[in-house]
């Protein structure tokens, strides 16, 4: 199995303060290259914010922010994602007029060349990876459709396999399922394991037996910090989580 080149990604004591209030409160996280993770908690837990520290969207009060050796406080957004980190927001954003086939190879960074046999060959080593990335999301027989009559799992796994296609090494997944049925949440939770490994993927989620589908490590945020981290039944079985989020 190939792994990742990137690093790990690597939070320490990081603090957030909005007004005085702290959204995210010395919260300390360790993601491996190529892990899987979910991240869960009550509203207003700093799920969002630490996606946005990550992304360089928040600057952090206080705390490290690493990926591999790169300290991700001292760049913006624009250089961050050069770095590969990619961010899926809950609302996909595929163009609607544009086929399947089409929306992906819009995401592809071709690089420009003169050469028309050098551009050939780009030409068909694009097209070998348009259609890997149609089958690892499992639209290979939708390539021809257009976006618009995709349904709305569809539509988030065509916008999954457009930032694969700027091949990140670490992709946040911002509640993948919202809206789903049931069976497309079974495919997205597959997918997802699929593509974790040769990059590392956080998936923030509310919907637990998804989580459990995920079959990652799952980590439980409160009130800005790491409340509980473990399997899936480690943590809903912690009193703690279950005092805060579970039981309620
Ligand atoms: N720009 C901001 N200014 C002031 N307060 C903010 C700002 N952004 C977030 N907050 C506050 O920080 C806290 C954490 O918010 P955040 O959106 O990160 O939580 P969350 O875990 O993603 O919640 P949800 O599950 O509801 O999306 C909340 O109390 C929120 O109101």
């Amino acid at each position: 199995m190939s792994t990742t080149t990137g690093g790990a990604l690597y939070l320490d004591g990081v603090s957030v303060v909005f007004d005085g209030f702290r959204a995210l409160n010395n919260l300390s996280l360790i993601i491996e290259p190529g892990e899987l993770r979910a991240i869960i908690g009550p509203n207003g837990a700093g799920k969002t914010t630490m996606m946005d520290i990550i992304t360089g969207k928040t600057r952090p009060t206080a705390g490290t922010v690493l990926f591999g050796q790169r300290d991700l406080t001292r760049l913006d957004e624009a250089a961050i994602a050069n770095l590969g980190i990619g961010r899926k927001f809950q609302k996909p954003t595929v163009f609607d007029a544009l086929t399947v086939f089409e929306n992906l190879e819009l995401a592809l960074k071709a690089p420009r060349d003169p050469w028309s046999c050098l551009r050939w060959r780009l030409g068909a080593e694009a097209r070998r990876r348009i259609e890997a990335t149609l089958a690892e999301i499992g639209l290979a027989e939708r390539t021809r459709d257009r976006a618009a009559i995709l349904s709305h799992g569809q539509r988030q796994w065509l916008e999954i396999g457009m930032l694969l296609m700027q091949e990140p090494e670490l992709l946040l997944v911002d509640e993948p399922v919202a809206g789903m049925t049931d069976q497309e949440t079974e495919h997205t939770a597959g997918l997802l394991r699929r593509i974790a490994g040769r990059r590392s993927v956080v998936v923030v989620e509310h919907d637990l037996e998804f989580v459990r589908a995920l079959g990652s490590k799952v980590t439980v945020l409160c009130e800005g910090a790491v409340l509980s981290e473990g399997s899936i039944d480690h943590v809903q079985n912690d009193r703690k989580v279950i005092d805060v989020y579970l039981g309620r």
